[in-house]
């Protein structure tokens, strides 16, 4: 009786572990996986040496030859798809507009399935398109949102003009100024200092700790038990609690009046009340704020960052956006509308969204149903990454792809050229809703720095000009000195 009990024990054990070393039929090709953790060595491996998931990811397509790379991280199976061609399949096709689910995605939403960022099917649709609706409705895009923008470029002149004798670091100015304006528009407030600032520490943490596919806690959750810090478990749950408070004191003013207005909490507790929805409810309303506070901030700031990077670092170019924004807006407080007489300006900036790809592994996609990316076999439920990152260095698609050209965004007649093959804010219908507020955060408070200041290195001495890559890319630690410009 023991001895049937043992190998029952034994063929069950065995049966498993073949089970989750093998691959399924035709599946894209990649490194082989080892029982229970797959081919997640390789991966932490070769990460590593090339600094980010992303590099090893693209450095592993290469040795493999295939722009649709099989892994299995954990128990999970991730396929990470190169090429625009099957970059825009992923990106647009319905089959691969699922959410996976997670340890570490319910982590990040408060323990459970809910938000916008993370869901798919009914729920998502619905919630994606009452706050799409909603943020067009508050002026997203349209002058309000304009006039919030102007008064935190305002807020960071002042701060340049204060401390500019020391150098400065541009990442905290600039984190707060996004944070204020995506919560003034959720929730009709700006938050206090000094929790902004704690949070924004926070947020920088948990993104250089963490890889899109969620580290190591997402391979075994269980380690959270073992060393809660060490594998960024404490780091999320403080991150959350901090934010969490944040978002129920207004959910509370905004339910006795203390705040008014028709902001995005505002318009939601409406929805609840007026509407027997079961899809709207405090928890859903909770994880959305936070969906928009994680998705919207630093995302937006790092791209400003970096584009001080490239003043510096390219003083020739530097002075060309000068003399285009004096020569047409003079000394004028900028507003989007400039965005289409400040071609050069508007240039730079998006070659910096190219050679800085701020998400340049994006998703995490789950596919719907079985289906095929490049005639290879991808079934339900496999988790799929697309590296948007390796297309904006194709050189297929870009002359000298690792050199800053703003111009290669300007035809001969010196217009903006309107390529196809860019994706900052992805593309389909998970494409980035707050894109039209990152676009206008970018320019005006750009444009309204280099009006006024010589952006230079602090003791003639570069930065870096290689990235952190980590959830998304920033920029290394740098402080500069703003001179003014007569
Ligand atoms: C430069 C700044 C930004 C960049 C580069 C960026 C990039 C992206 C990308 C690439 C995606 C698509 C992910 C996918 O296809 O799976 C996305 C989704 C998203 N972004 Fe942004 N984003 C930025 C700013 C913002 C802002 C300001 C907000 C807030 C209003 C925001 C909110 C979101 C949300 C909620 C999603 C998820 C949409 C969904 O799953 O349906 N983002 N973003």
């Amino acid at each position: 009786m023991f001895a049937t009990l043992v190998a029952v024990l034994v063929i069950t054990i065995f049966g498993y572990i073949i089970n989750t070393i093998s691959k399924p039929r035709n599946f894209p090709p990649g490194p082989k996986w080892y029982p229970f953790v797959g081919s997640s060595a390789v991966v932490q491996k070769t990460t590593m040496q090339y600094g980010s998931q992303w590099k090893a990811f693209s450095n592993l397509a290469k040795e493999y030859s295939t722009k649709a790379l099989g892994l299995k991280l954990g128990s999970e199976q991730v396929v990470v798809v190169f090429g625009e061609k099957n970059i825009r399949q992923v990106f647009t096709e319905k089959e691969f507009e699922g959410r996976p689910d997670s340890f570490f995605i319910r982590l990040r939403c408060l323990g459970k399935r809910l938000g916008i960022t993370f869901v798919d099917g009914p729920m998502w649709r619905e919630h994606r398109q009452f706050t799409v609706k909603h943020l067009k409705n508050v002026g997203f895009g349209k002058t309000a949102m304009e006039k919030e923008i102007q008064n935190e470029l305002a807020n960071i002149l002042e701060y340049i003009e204060k401390n500019r004798k020391s150098p400065i670091n541009p990442k905290l100015i600039l984190a707060m100024s996004v944070m204020n304006i995506l919560w003034k528009f959720t929730a009709g407030e700006r938050i206090e200092q000094e929790r902004l600032s704690y949070i924004l520490e926070l947020f920088t943490k948990r993104s250089k700790a963490f890889s899109i596919a969620g580290g190591w806690l997402n391979l075994w959750p269980w380690i959270r038990f073992i060393i809660p810090d060490l594998s960024g478990y404490n780091l999320i749950k403080n991150l959350n609690q901090q934010i969490s408070d944040i978002i129920k004191d207004a959910i509370i003013k905004h339910k006795n009046g203390t705040v008014q207005g028709s902001d995005f909490i505002y318009t939601f507790l409406q929805e609840m009340k007026e509407n027997n929805n079961n899809f709207f409810h405090e928890e859903q309303l909770n994880t959305i704020c936070l969906d928009i506070l994680i998705a919207g901030s630093q995302t937006t700031s790092n791209v400003v960052e970096f584009a001080i990077l490239c003043l510096i670092r390219y003083k020739a170019i530097q002075e060309k956006v000068y003399h285009e924004i004096k020569s047409t807006i003079g000394d004028n407080e900028p507003n989007w509308t400039d965005s289409n007489r400040l071609l050069y300006t508007m240039a730079f900036l998006l070659e910096v969204q190219r050679f800085y790809t701020i998400v340049p592994l994006a998703g995490p996609r789950r596919v719907l149903q079985d289906t095929t990316i490049d005639n290879y076999y991808i079934p339900k439920n496999t988790t799929v990454l697309l590296a948007v990152g390796d297309v904006h260095f194709d050189t297929e698609i870009w002359d000298e792809p690792h050199k800053f050209i703003p111009e290669r965004f300007l035809d001969s007649n010196g217009n903006l050229i309107k390529t196809d093959h860019f994706y900052p804010f992805g593309m389909g219908r998970r494409r980035c809703p707050g894109d039209s507020l990152a676009k206008s955060f970018i320019f005006i408070t750009f444009v309204g720095i280099v009006q006024k200041y010589k952006v230079e290195s602090t003791n003639g001495v570069l930065p870096p000009e290689e990235p952190i890559i980590g959830l998304i890319s920033g920029a290394r630690p740098f402080t500069v000195e703003f001179i003014p410009r007569s």
